[in-house]
């Protein structure tokens, strides 16, 4: 069947969604199609139309698994699969009433020009809304991940590891911040949030995160506008307490967009220079414009360059260098749902080989007795463990530190963070010394 290309005035809110989420499947990313298609929902389905879109990309490969063995190899159809995803995520996991879910679902498939197929949907759905606690469970019991990431995080961490990993990949991650310590401690905040009735706790792990026990509106937040705090993952906000104290050294962010690290580098430590860096121009003036908000530009010489850390050459002797590497980001799929449809199994030998370009380069720039910090969003073992076996093999200037921590998983060299419900993203750090 040829796909129609009808206007989008018309569409209800779940073509809205369905139409979002082809367009992620076809492989552009959530972050770029959002604006695009939120400018056509109206303000009072904007919260829905997020949960949904966010929702069926969470659960996109569980609700695959059990879509198709409701259909025979003659229904394949990606838009009207994409709406029997849409369909069985509001049956199975939000509190939308059945009969409207149905027909608003079954409607959509109508408006999108699959009008014949909007019989099978309405079967589908209804059967599903039918076995409610059936279903749930098979959702429940799906690894929910495409098959190459599946066997690749199998091996790497094994079936008893992996069975909880997937299942902490599918939840939602918890919304928290770092305290701009600079500015407020920790408990004053905390007791600023309480005054504002805002429920928080305190972060295990990092001694300056928040985090946040209710939805809120950041940028609604007190303290926003004074630069109080920066939105961080708990696991991401470990860089500085890793590092060794930095008080009147030399410092390059070498991949340091949009200014996470950058930041709590400027709030930890009193720097004498900090060179933040990054390839990309445009996710680069966001470092500019968190600075400015956190009110730390005055406190050290900064200078935030467009540069590719695969042949910069930095002015002057380095005391450490932090090297948040592109990666494949699968540990903060949580965060970004998209990455569990976009990232292809070839991307990975792709991103090891760059990760070790960069990493050899910038080792050249470090002065004797400096270190960098390896760090990496991901969760497989060829960009984290794998990827630092074969630079201590080929680098006989680097000696690692070890991280002295109760958290994590000690690796060969390094700690690995996975996901964990209510807690923080799969992060990676390994900490090297130069001789
Ligand atoms: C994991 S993100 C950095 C996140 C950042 N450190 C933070 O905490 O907010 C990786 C960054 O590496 C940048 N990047 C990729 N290739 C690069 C290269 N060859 N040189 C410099 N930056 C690069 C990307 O543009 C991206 O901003």
């Amino acid at each position: 069947m040829s796909q129609p290309q009808p206007g989008t005035s018309h569409l209800n809110l779940r073509a809205q969604v369905i139409r979002t989420l082809l367009a992620v499947h076809q492989g552009q990313s959530l972050a770029s199609v959002l604006p695009i298609h939120l400018q056509k929902v109206a303000d009072r389905d904007r919260a829905l139309f997020h949960e949904l879109v966010l929702g069926s990309l969470r659960q996109w490969y569980s609700l695959k698994s059990i879509t198709l063995p409701l259909l025979t190899k003659s229904d394949n159809n990606e838009t009207v699969e994409t709406c029997m995803y849409v369909g069985i995520y509001q049956l199975l996991c939000t509190r939308l009433a059945p009969h409207g879910v149905i027909s608003e679902t079954v409607e959509a498939v109508k408006q999108l020009g699959y009008g014949p197929l909007s019989g099978l949907v309405n079967a589908v759905l209804r059967r599903v809304s039918r076995e409610t606690t059936h279903f749930q469970e098979e959702l429940a019991h799906a690894h929910g991940l495409p098959s190459w990431l599946f066997k690749r995080l199998k091996k790497d961490w094994g079936e008893e590891t992996l069975e909880k990993l997937c299942w902490d990949l599918k939840q939602i991650a918890p919304l928290t911040l770092r305290v701009n310590d600079s500015a407020v401690s920790r408990g004053d905040f905390l007791d600023i949030l309480t005054e504002h009735n805002i429920a928080a706790r305190a972060c295990e792990l990092s001694d300056v995160g928040i985090v946040l026990e209710q939805a809120v509106q950041i940028p609604n937040l007190p303290g926003f506008e004074d630069g109080g705090f920066s939105v961080q993952d708990e696991h991401a906000q470990l860089c500085a307490q890793i590092l060794p104290n930095l008080d009147g050294k030399v410092v390059v962010d070498a991949c340091a967009a949009p200014g996470g690290k950058t930041a709590h580098l400027l709030e930890h430590f009193d720097l004498k220079k900090l060179y933040a860096i990054d390839q990309d121009s445009k996710r680069l003036l966001r470092v500019s414009e968190n600075l400015e908000r956190l009110q730390l530009t005055q406190h050290a010489d900064v200078e935030i360059l467009t540069a590719d850390a695969t042949n910069w050459i930095v002015p002057e002797a380095v005391d450490c260098i932090v090297l948040d590497a592109p990666c494949s980001a699968i540990g903060v799929m949580r965060r970004h749902p998209d990455i569990r449809l976009l990232r292809q199994s070839s991307d990975i030998a792709q991103t090891v080989a760059l990760q070790k370009e960069i990493l050899q380069h910038m080792w050249q720039q470090v002065k004797a007795g400096g270190h960098l910090l390896y760090i990496t969003c991901s969760i497989l073992k060829a960009e984290n463990e794998q990827q630092m076996v074969d630079f201590f093999a080929t680098h006989a200037d680097a000696q690692e530190i070890k991280i002295d921590a109760d958290w994590g998983i000690e690796q060969i060299h390094g700690r690995q963070l996975l996901p964990q419900q209510a807690k923080g993203d799969g992060f990676y750090y390994c900490l090297i010394q130069k001789s």
